[in-house]
């Protein structure tokens, strides 16, 4: 097969993450050219598959890189059981990435539960711990996500449009190592949507293309407002965004996230060192809480601060808004008597001298 250009790239960039995330060549015979079986103890990588063209892409290059590193490579489909005919197309999907050569294939269809955050965050929720349960159950060192470039640029939007703070700027990261046992990789982050395409192409795949994403729907003609926020970005806005700018703002967007990722991991680390030296966890009314030294949180840069009080209240497991937050801030650097903070989930910020109680109501009693 001739390599195009487009594919060579994909292929180096594929590489360069497996090998980024330690899962580099399995010696030295791999070095060689030609082909080479994985031994059947290698290290196995599963590709999430939905059918669609880029991770049909990603099926392909992955089967291929992992070969010439003597790694071994499956995929795996998750059915949502959410549209129908999703069995159909679970099953073709799942025929190609066996045609392609993956092995294993595997196909688990799971119960979508609809809570209060829309299908799309069910469906992911379900998804995730669907793909973690097999990967585990195959003992799958690494799940390869299709994720690009666009799909990167359009994370980072409704980022913005939901928090609106500098951490979204980061965007998904290339290696996630959350769930310390099964790594999350996303090596097509610097490949676009176009390049996928033409991998497909170029390769003779055939992709699905999932209802939802408006595909359709003729350009300039805006999608309905119950398609998912994804798709109305991709399809609505992105277009108008380089039209307006003049050119590639997906790339624009994108170019800073390693940057962006460095600052954060910096700062979080600050935050980290600090939080431990200022806040003591406290059970009040038997519910947990905890105490901030207001004079410590005071010394400490305004950057690190916020963050502080951020991470104190997501350990508690309070959806704060920015404003609670700055509520909070300014009972360190604006004080002067004022009440109370009420805070979501029953939680209240209160001071008394230099000590900053962050606990549920049924802890007033110790104030
Ligand atoms: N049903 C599924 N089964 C397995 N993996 C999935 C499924 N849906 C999504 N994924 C994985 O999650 C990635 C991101 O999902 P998302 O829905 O944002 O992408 P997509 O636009 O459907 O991508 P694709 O073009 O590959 O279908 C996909 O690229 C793929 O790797």
């Amino acid at each position: 097969m001739a390599y195009t250009a487009t594919l060579k790239s994909a292929i180096g960039k594929l590489r360069g993450c497996l090998e980024r995330a330690g899962l580099g060549r399995q010696g030295e015979r791999f070095a060689q050219h030609g082909t080479h079986t994985p031994a059947g103890d290698a290290p196995l990588v599963l590709v999430a598959c939905s059918g669609g063209r880029d991770s049909l892409a990603l099926a392909a290059l992955a089967h291929i890189v992992c070969g010439t590193l003597g790694l071994r490579c499956g995929a795996m489909i998750i059915d949502h059981r959410m549209q129908e005919g999703s069995a159909g197309v679970a099953a073709q999907a799942a025929s190609m990435c066996v045609d392609l050569g993956l092995d294993p294939v595997i196909v688990r269809i799971v119960h979508v539960n609809q809570d209060g955050n829309g299908p799309e965050a069910a469906a992911r929720d379900a998804r995730y711990e669907a793909m973690f349960d097999e990967a585990r159950a195959c003992g799958a060192q690494a799940i390869l996500l299709a994720h690009t470039r666009d799909d990167q640029a359009e994370t980072i939007i409704m980022g913005l449009m939901r928090s609106g703070g500098v951490d979204v700027l980061d965007g998904m990261r290339e290696c996630n190592n959350r769930y310390d046992d099964v790594m999350l990789l996303r090596p097509f982050l610097g490949i676009t949507r176009k390049q996928t395409t033409a991998i497909c192409r170029d390769l003779g795949i055939s992709w699905w293309d999932d209802p939802t994403n408006g595909d359709n729907i003729p350009q300039g003609e805006r999608l309905p407002r119950d398609y998912p926020l994804r798709s109305r970005i991709r399809h609505d806005l992105m277009p108008l965004l380089d039209d307006i700018a003049g050119g590639d703002m997906a790339g624009h967007l994108t170019q800073y996230t390693d940057i962006a990722a460095r600052d954060r991991d910096y700062l979080e680390s600050k935050a980290l060192v600090a939080y431990d030296s200022v806040v003591t966890p406290e059970e009040t009314g038997g519910s947990p809480g905890c105490s901030l030294d207001a004079k410590a949180m005071f010394s400490l840069p305004a950057a690190i601060r916020i963050r502080v009080i951020a991470m104190v209240c997501a350990n508690l497991g309070i959806a704060a808004s920015i404003q609670h937050i700055e509520s909070i801030e300014c009972l360190i650097v604006d004080w002067h008597g004022q009440g109370v903070v009420s805070l979501p989930s029953g939680y209240q910020a209160f001071r008394k001298k230099h000590v900053i109680r962050v606990c549920q109501d049924s802890g007033h009693e110790n104030r």
